[in-house]
């Protein structure tokens, strides 16, 4: 007897994730006997009565759970979900499958959840909002199933008279449909809804309803099913949690990273936290990848060594050791100092660390006689204007374009400035050292003076970009040839956390009609984005290319719990409440690996992880360049450590006027009141970049007076 072939639906995962541990195997086993033979007795496949789809079939997978499938081809089934008896032949009852008219993939719709959604909205007449009219009223159905609304969903959409509702039915919806409502729910017309999206969408072949086999093949089947008959790379998918193979990217995300058409010259990707930048950067890659020519490179790079070993992981997820190799993934620092040790070899200066640097500017201030310059002011200066403009000279310091700095400095204090500058800088070679941001400037130094053929790749692209400083920007530009698809750059300047600010057109790369905004939030839910956005205030932030960001049409498509926003009386109460929280997580079904506690400092997550320990909680403080093990417990860290990160829970403790923000970051408003300004900003986002690593629950506690950033929301 011939096997089948099993794929599986993206909403398979969902339902797997939930199993118990004991059941898991028993899933794949069902698929083996499933594959060898469909028919044996032992699992029971048949179609269940009353299903609205009569390709629908039921199996059996254990004594207690079912499988639901769909059976559209001879010998070819979808997984849809391994579920409790009972709930399986509920889902089987609802089920619909379809060829989507636009894209020409094959859709699941789910009845049930889909009205289920639906159940808590007020009714059409006789209730307080009787009088509230369709949210739709203005689409005609004919316009829903043009844009690639199946039209079993047309009937909800017209119950829908709340933003609220429509934000609770597309997370049951097939992609293309819950894009396109989103978008129309947002006041596009249907015209730019078909440009922007469903067109977007859309295939260039002639759909025939009923052949299953073209359809399998479209890209907008494989988005949402996983196409593989091989059981060990069933194994690998569902032992991978949150890997790459989930994520199908929105059509705007589809049209950045898997352009085929070359950008002729450097993009650009902004928005705001959880838009999928790194996602959409990291197909980026594996599209450039697969039509890389041999012996030329790829490098991927952000800010921080933690997050290129998450960009790394990530990668192998979405394209295996195949894809590794042809891709350098290192942090900026590493690249810099790569190529300084390449010219220098055992001569290169050893590296300093920021707060290192830091240290030595305060002490060298403090030396001097008369203390006209705080260390603070001197570093910044140092940082922003001297490595930022390459100032090798006093005439050049002379001449330096000092934007951005907030004390204005006359010619005398200039040169007092230099030889404060040149002394530092001596006392740095005398100890064979430098600062990790002058190491950038030497190797950009050293790269710009190489021929197109000696620049190392092909192409470079970016993740985390906000961060980087202009002598990063100029060592960048100067890796890569200026060709087509030379730079491709994501970034948020709103979660700007070290104190880098350049304009990219600055440093050679125009991004001039190469640059997109991404504004779909898939990580957070929007009671949790609506708080994390009031922390920023009337703050103004750019587009990383000296013009004004705006978050504008930023939203989520998830719902959940309000963040809470709690006051202690003091810290010993603040720690045992966030035991007590973390606890009722954890009963809620969150695991402690899905749970994070970040403060401020080191200090405040060393006492969290205290208090959760006392409370017989495990936990474990997540230092750098380690990813501890699942069984560690709940993950306990500092806000600059959480950036790039997810997690369902996050408790923000400690969030005092006290400690955010941190008196010891902020360069005092009389010596530099720009630089204040930005300082704050800084912290802000800090703050903002914590609460948006949270993807279900939010809690922000304090004790004594609560940080600035909070009053706006505070109501106590
Ligand atoms: N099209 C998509 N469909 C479903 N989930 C998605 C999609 N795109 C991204 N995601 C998920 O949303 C979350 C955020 O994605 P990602 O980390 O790429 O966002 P980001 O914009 O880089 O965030 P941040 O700037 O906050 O670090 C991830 O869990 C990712 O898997």
């Amino acid at each position: 007897m011939p096997g089948a072939k099993v794929i599986m639906a993206d909403v398979f995962g969902k339902s797997y994730d939930a199993l118990d541990g004991s059941v898991q195997p028993q899933v794949l086993q069902f698929i083996m006997k499933m594959q060898r033979d469909p028919d044996s007795n032992g699992l029971n496949l048949k179609p269940p009565k009353g299903a609205k789809d009569k390709r629908v079939r039921t199996a059996r997978v254990t004594d207690n759970y079912r499988a639901v499938l769909m059976h559209y081809a001879e010998r070819i089934y979808y997984l849809v979900a391994v579920l409790p008896h009972d709930d399986a032949y509920d889902l089987a009852a609802n089920i619909l499958f379809d060829i989507n008219k636009v894209t020409g993939g094959i859709e699941l719709i789910n009845l049930g959840s889909l009205y289920g959604t639906l159940s808590g909205q007020p009714k059409a007449a006789g209730s307080a909002e009787g009088t509230q009219p369709s949210f739709f009223a203005g689409v005609s159905d004919a316009d829903f199933e043009r844009l690639g609304v199946h039209p079993s969903i047309i009937p909800a959409l017209r119950e829908i008279r709340s933003e609220d509702a429509v934000l609770g039915i597309v997370e049951t919806m097939p992609k293309l449909a819950r894009d396109v409502v989103l978008c129309l729910a947002d006041g596009m017309s249907v015209e730019e809804v078909w440009e922007q999206v469903s067109s977007l969408a859309a295939t260039e072949d002639k759909i025939d309803p009923q052949d299953y086999e073209a359809a399998i093949e479209r890209p907008a089947t494989k988005e949402a099913f996983v196409v593989t008959g091989d059981i060990a790379e069933f194994g690998r998918i569902l032992t991978e949690p949150l890997s790459a193979w989930r994520i199908f990217l929105h059509p705007a995300q589809r049209a950045l990273a898997e352009r085929k058409t070359p950008y002729k010259g450097p993009a650009r990707v902004t928005g705001g936290p959880g838009t999928g930048k790194t996602v959409v950067a990291l197909h980026r890659v594996k599209a450039l990848a697969e039509r890389l020519p041999p012996g030329q490179a790829i490098l991927l790079t952000t800010f921080t060594t933690n997050l290129a070993n998450l960009l790394k992981s990530h990668l192998k997820d979405l394209g295996g050791a195949q894809l590794l190799a042809k891709v350098d993934v290192r942090n900026i620092d590493k690249v810099a100092y790569g190529t300084v040790k390449e010219t220098f070899g055992p001569e290169a200066p050893s590296r300093l660390k920021d707060s290192e640097i830091l240290n030595r500017w305060i002490e060298l201030a403090e030396e001097q006689p008369v203390q006209r310059y705080d260390g603070r002011f001197l570093n910044a200066e140092w940082k922003q204007v001297v490595l930022a403009q390459d100032i090798r000279s006093r005439d050049e310091y002379f001449a330096a374009n000092r934007a951005g700095r907030g004390r204005r400095l006359n010619r005398p204090e200039r040169a007092q400035v230099w030889s404060l500058i040149e002394e530092f800088e001596r006392r740095l070679d005398r100890e064979k050292a430098a600062s990790v941001i002058q190491l950038a400037a030497q190797a950009a130094r050293i790269a710009s003076g190489w021929s197109d053929e000696e620049r190392p790749y092909r192409h470079i692209v970016v993740d985390e970009a906000q961060d980087l400083h202009a002598a990063h920007w100029k060592l960048l530009r100067a890796l890569v040839p200026e060709q087509d698809d030379d730079l491709f750059i994501v970034g948020d300047a709103h979660q700007r956390i070290y104190d880098n600010r350049t304009s990219l057109s600055a440093h050679g790369i125009n991004i001039r009609g190469r640059s997109k905004r991404l504004t779909l939030n898939y990580r957070t839910t929007r009671q949790i984005l609506a708080a994390s956005l009031n922390l920023l205030g009337d703050s103004k932030f750019d587009d990383l290319d000296g013009n004004t960001e705006q978050l504008r049409g930023y939203r989520s498509v998830l719902s959940g719990a309000s963040p809470e926003t709690v006051r202690y009386r003091s810290p010993a109460e603040e720690m045992s409440a966030l035991a007590k929280r973390v606890e009722t997580w954890q009963q809620e079904g969150i695991k402690p690996q899905e749970i994070a506690v970040v403060g401020r400092t080191h200090a405040i997550a060393d006492s969290a992880v205290q208090a959760l320990r006392d409370a017989k909680l495990d936990a474990v403080k997540v230092e750098d360049y380690r990813v501890p093990d699942p069984d560690e417990g709940v993950h306990v860290m500092t806000m600059h450590r959480i950036k790039g990160l997810e997690y369902r829970a996050v408790a923000i403790v400690g969030a005092s006027d006290q400690n955010m923000p941190l008196p010891s970051a902020l360069t005092p408003e009389t010596e530099d009141r720009l630089q204040h300004a930005a300082d704050l900003r800084r912290e802000q986002s800090l703050l903002f970049v914590s609460a948006t690593r949270a993807r279900e629950q939010l809690s922000v506690t304090w004790s004594g007076r609560p940080s600035r950033f909070l009053e706006p929301r505070t109501s106590r």
